[in-house]
């Protein structure tokens, strides 16, 4: 279950985007508006002067930016419409999407996670539009996001809308809050992984590694 599926109702797991039961209650516009109050008094409370024709229009672009750029991933209304083929190629060997660029942010801290996605899956009867696997990625990625999450959701994404288990998700991500807050280490790098299905079985999984290396 996640948000796409249960609407407006309140639910909570480490797979899903935690909402809040009325997520769905305010319109983007009114939403924008929320914001662009709430993102001054933050400006105020700095002690930046409004008044600065470069600062005066910043409320409204950040709160513009969140909701219908960064985090509209958090509305399902945005969620990529997918098309899928008939695999009459009888394809059966895995496809590999590697070096899917994604810009996220951290659900701790609000700055950036950017990096790679590499994808593969074995098609079972549909094949997938290729740029479809980038939507799907940029979509889970324009939400507050912890990358072990983001990347368990796109590989139930994908399970789902491919029906086969038969697939892998690899990201690799520098995290802006560790890099340029923090400790401030702009060297390390993160990996994460989710295999299912064929890509559990060794052979399968190291196949998939040597296309990404
Ligand atoms: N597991 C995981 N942790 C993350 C991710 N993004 C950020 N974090 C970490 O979330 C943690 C939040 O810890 P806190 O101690 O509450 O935050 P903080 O005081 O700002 O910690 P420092 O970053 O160490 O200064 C930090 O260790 C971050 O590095 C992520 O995608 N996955
Ligand atoms: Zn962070």
């Amino acid at each position: 279950m996640n948000i796409e599926e249960i609407g407006n109702q309140h639910f909570y797991s480490s797979k899903t985007t935690p909402m809040r039961t009325d997520a769905f209650e305010l319109s983007d516009e009114e939403k924008i508006e929320k914001i662009k109050k709430h993102f001054q008094a933050i400006m105020e409370t700095l002690g930046l002067d409004l008044n600065d024709d470069s600062l005066s229009g910043t409320p409204e672009r950040v709160a513009k930016m969140y909701v219908k750029e960064i985090f509209s991933g958090l509305n399902p209304e945005n969620k990529p419409d997918v098309t899928l083929f008939e695999n009459k190629f009888e394809y059966k060997e895995m496809l590999v999407e590697k070096n899917i660029i994604f810009h996220s942010n951290c659900e701790h801290h609000f700055v950036p996670i950017y990096g790679k996605a590499h994808v593969a899956y074995i098609p079972n009867e549909k094949v997938i539009g290729l740029s479809k696997i980038n939507r799907t990625v940029q979509y889970f990625s324009k939400r507050p996001q912890v990358q072990e999450r983001l990347t368990v959701q796109i590989a139930e994404e994908l399970i789902q809308m491919l029906d086969t288990q038969d697939v892998a998700v690899v990201l690799d991500a520098d995290h802006m809050c560790v890099a340029s807050r923090g400790v401030n280490d702009t060297h390390s790098s993160t990996v994460t992984a989710h295999f299912s299905g064929a890509f559990k079985h060794e052979s399968v999984k190291k196949e998939f590694l040597s296309y990404i290396k």
